[in-house]
């Protein structure tokens, strides 16, 4: 059995969907098949988790919620009519999404959630209706039904252990499912959706739970490659790598596949394979346990955005016992989590998402810091940006920081911030926000010059 998610981009319009059943009829081992929402059917077009979250908004603060209704509606509508459904399917969407405005407010969050999870929801009832249409014998699941459990941390979801023994009784399934992603249900009955991009995750946990013999992520790339498309020009394409590489290159930038949803299918081996709606033929990138990594060290370079420096200063600060562990209790407490904690013999820097410190919590922090740990500096650096280069080949290889530093000196950009080490897999290089492009392009150039159109 294959599990197969078809990205937003996949779902977009009628055309992408006739693509989509013609994907799925073209293989019986094609059984689960997980839906994202409509995405953008061009670069200007907005996705439909985007206009339901202003619906959401404007139903929060009492705004005017029926153009923001008719806006989703209307996707939808193109969509049926696209697919030669008839006017049911729309009038029960929209029924559905008044029901859902008429939900307690009290928990905003919550009341968000509950409204952009309709997106896939109501993706996936039109996408089993128009299989059925075909003669195709597929039935839409719900989550609930399904026995998807999360924890219950609105828009930042977690898979629990048993909701893998529920989902293993799928495996048996003579029909299609037509399953939507992007969210589950609490032990307590209430929606929960994953982070954005999270229907990748939901297809991860699905093909965990049947053990899938392989998991397919259909999307508008004919693979991943081992840069950005939107920065590099024509970057080669990755035939074949690893899980860990995968996860380390979509946590730092690479958005084709979400990097949480790699684990459940790597705890299970289940291979994955990221694939082309657009393009069926070609063979995609497969991500699995283990690859041979004699032909280049280094298989990908990302970016990612939106860092901030806590930088503090002590001096003799090496010769503090319990000093590391004051100072991550305070951020423990303020419910910050960090990314990387560069340090020196009296000074450390922790580096975390920007989109956590508000400028109350920034200057709360700072108090904290100065006060109860009786340092000598600290203060917030911003707009930093995350490189990270990344190969299974890159620690037994000799030089390879010595290249990707020479590369950036000669492009020009300063590096704030090195951190090697604690992975095997990755070197990850602190810069400002204004050279991450430059910086991306200047190690491409490094590592991947001449190297043809296919790497690994
Ligand atoms: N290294 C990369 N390889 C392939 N695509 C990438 C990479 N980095 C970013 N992308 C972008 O990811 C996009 C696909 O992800 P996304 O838009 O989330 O697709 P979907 O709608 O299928 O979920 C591509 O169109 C491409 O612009
Ligand atoms: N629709 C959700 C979940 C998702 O995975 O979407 P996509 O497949 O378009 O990345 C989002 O926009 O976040």
């Amino acid at each position: 059995m294959k599990v197969a998610k078809f990205g937003g981009t996949s779902v977009a319009s009628a055309e992408q969907i006739k693509k989509v059943a013609d994907i799925v009829a073209a293989d019986k081992e094609r059984k689960i098949v997980v839906v994202s929402a409509p995405g953008k059917r061009s670069s200007a077009d907005t996705k439909v988790t985007d206009l339901l979250i202003r619906l959401a908004e404007e139903a929060l603060s009492q705004g005017d919620t029926e153009n923001a209704l008719e806006a989703v509606v209307a996707r939808y509508s193109d969509i049926a009519t696209g697919l030669g459904l008839g006017d049911d399917i729309v009038a029960t969407i929209e029924a559905d999404l008044r029901k859902r405005l008429e939900f307690d407010r009290n928990q905003p969050e919550s009341f968000i959630d509950l409204i952009k999870a309709s997106g896939e929801d109501n993706n996936a009832k039109l996408i089993a209706n128009y299989f059925q249409s075909l003669g195709l014998n597929a039935v839409y699941l719900n989550p609930q039904d399904a026995g998807l459990y999360v924890s219950d941390e609105p828009g930042n979801a977690q898979v629990l252990p048993e909701a893998f023994d529920h989902l293993s009784k799928l495996a048996d399934t003579k029909e299609i499912i037509v399953f939507p992603g992007f969210f589950g249900y609490s032990k307590e009955g209430k929606l929960v959706t994953f982070p954005r991009g999270g229907s990748d995750i939901t297809g991860s946990i699905l093909a965990a739970g049947v053990e899938a013999e392989l998991y397919e992520n259909f999307t508008d790339v004919d693979s991943v490659f081992a840069a950005n498309p939107n920065v590099v020009a024509n970057p080669v394409k990755i035939k074949r790598m690893t899980y860990r590489e995968m996860r380390e290159l979509s946590y730092a930038g690479f958005s084709v596949f979400h990097d949480e949803a790699l684990i459940p299918a790597f705890r299970k081996r289940i291979p994955v394979c990221v694939k082309n709606t657009n393009n069926p033929a070609s063979s995609g990138t497969m991500i699995i346990s283990e690859r041979e990594y004699f032909l280049n060290p280094v298989i990908g370079i990302a970016a990612d955005e939106g860092f901030s420096t806590i930088y503090v200063r002590k001096y003799l600060m090496n010769r503090e016992v319990g000093f590391g562990r004051k100072l991550l209790q305070i951020l423990e407490d303020e419910c910050l989590s960090y990314e990387h904690i560069p340090s020196g013999i009296d000074d450390t820097s922790v580096i975390l998402r920007q989109n956590q410190l508000t400028p109350e919590m920034e200057a709360r922090i700072i108090k904290r810091i100065r006060e109860e740990l009786c340092v000598d500096d600290v203060y917030v650096e911003k707009d930093f940006a995350m490189v990270m280069i990344v190969g299974e080949g890159m620690h037994n290889t000799v030089g390879v920081s010595a290249r990707a530093t020479a590369a950036l000196a000669r492009a020009n950009v300063n590096i704030e911030m090195i951190n090697q080490g604690s992975s095997e897999v990755s070197l990850v290089l602190g810069v400002h926000q204004e050279d991450a492009d430059r910086a991306v392009r200047a190690l491409y150039e490094e590592f991947f010059a001449g190297a043809g159109e296919t790497v690994q």
